[in-house]
């Protein structure tokens, strides 16, 4: 990694962001429950893809669509934006929660991350151990080498409350089961969802509004350089562990760099230095609401944030002319 706090994003990003986030979204939206998870994923990246392709921006992708043999578009590499612009990192997935979509359930996402080149883990796309809570706690608080429990007895005592009082969010996989019954063994509760850890990562960062704590277990790597990078926003602590369990797995991770297959990457390992993240809902979720058709308009809601302000901003956004999107 090469970049330093120093470099920073132009500011104007933070408002061309949201409308990469907002084209793929709504895209999205338009094959919202139809079962057909390929075709809403497509959709997204293809609108994502060209709205990306405006923006003055010399990026690269490192966090997309997969690895260039089995990704057309928005493949790890790919280069996008105009060519002329600061040379920045790019984390997407147009379409987050491809199945949640098609299934027309909560917490599907387009997401985006910008940062300065050198400052987003460059991981392939395999599974992710992740730890996960939001600001206000004392650094180091959390470990993933440790026993969930021991987790869960430390945010308790940090925060003030009984065990019982903590929430953790976990996806619903039966590689989960064992890691279920420890967090109940504690008394703790449990939000199980179904997909979307991104959102499920952010929800930690405001326990109040959502009622989640601490997120755990294992999901996909990309999606862990994304919630990273919202966390590093607004503040909070994550931890992730690469489940490199395959000499293939591990032959592509060593393609990127990484050398050592059972390092915990903190926070900061996986997103650091100035970082705007977008993401506009597709389907209603805690985070945002979807994507809303009307006769005369469409409206979305996007969350923008950016590390070096440590801003949070939220945009709802009309857009009347429906032909814009081709609609
Ligand atoms: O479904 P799996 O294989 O358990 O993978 C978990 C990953 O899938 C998701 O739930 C949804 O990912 P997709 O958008 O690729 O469908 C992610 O949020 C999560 O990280």
């Amino acid at each position: 990694m090469s970049a330093t706090s120093l470099d920073r994003i132009d500011r104007g990003l933070t408002i061309e962001i949201a409308r990469v986030t907002e084209r793929a979204a709504v895209a999205a939206a338009t094959l919202r429950g139809r079962g057909d998870e390929k075709a809403a994923d497509q959709a997204a990246v293809d609108a994502m893809r060209s709205e990306l392709n405006t923006l003055p921006i010399d990026g690269r992708i490192v966090i997309g669509e997969g690895e260039r043999d089995e990704a057309p578009m928005l493949f790890i590499g790919e280069k996008v934006g105009t060519g002329h612009g600061a040379a920045v990192d790019i984390a997407l997935d147009p379409l987050e929660g491809t199945t949640v979509c098609a299934k027309n359930l909560p917490n599907s996402l387009a997401v985006i991350a910008i940062a300065a080149r050198g400052s987003l883990l460059n991981a392939p796309d395999v599974y992710m151990d992740k730890i996960a809570i939001g600001p206000g706690y004392p650094e180091g608080l959390i470990d993933l080498s440790r026993p969930a429990p021991d987790n869960l007895e430390a945010l308790a005592k940090a925060k003030g409350v009984k065990v019982q009082e903590i929430t953790a969010c976990i996806l619903d996989r039966p590689r989960h089961a064992q890691l279920i019954e420890d967090v109940r063994s504690t008394g703790a509760a449990i939000r199980l969802i179904g997909d979307g850890d991104v959102a499920g990562v952010i929800h930690t960062s405001d326990p109040d509004e959502t009622g989640i704590d601490i997120y755990l277990g294992i999901g996909g790597a990309p999606e862990g350089v994304l919630a990273a990078a919202a966390l590093l926003c607004v503040g909070g602590q994550m931890q992730g562990r690469l489940r490199l369990d395959t000499l293939d797995k591990r032959a592509r991770a060593e393609e990127m760099g990484i050398s050592d297959p059972h390092r915990i990457y903190s926070l900061q390992d996986m997103a650091r230095g100035d970082v705007v993240f977008a993401a506009t809902g597709v389907t209603d979720g805690n985070l945002l609401n979807g994507v809303r058709f009307y006769r005369d308009r469409i409206e979305t809601h996007t969350v923008v944030m950016r590390s070096a302000t440590k801003t949070y901003r939220e945009i709802v956004a009309r857009h009347y002319d429906r032909g814009k999107f081709g609609l």
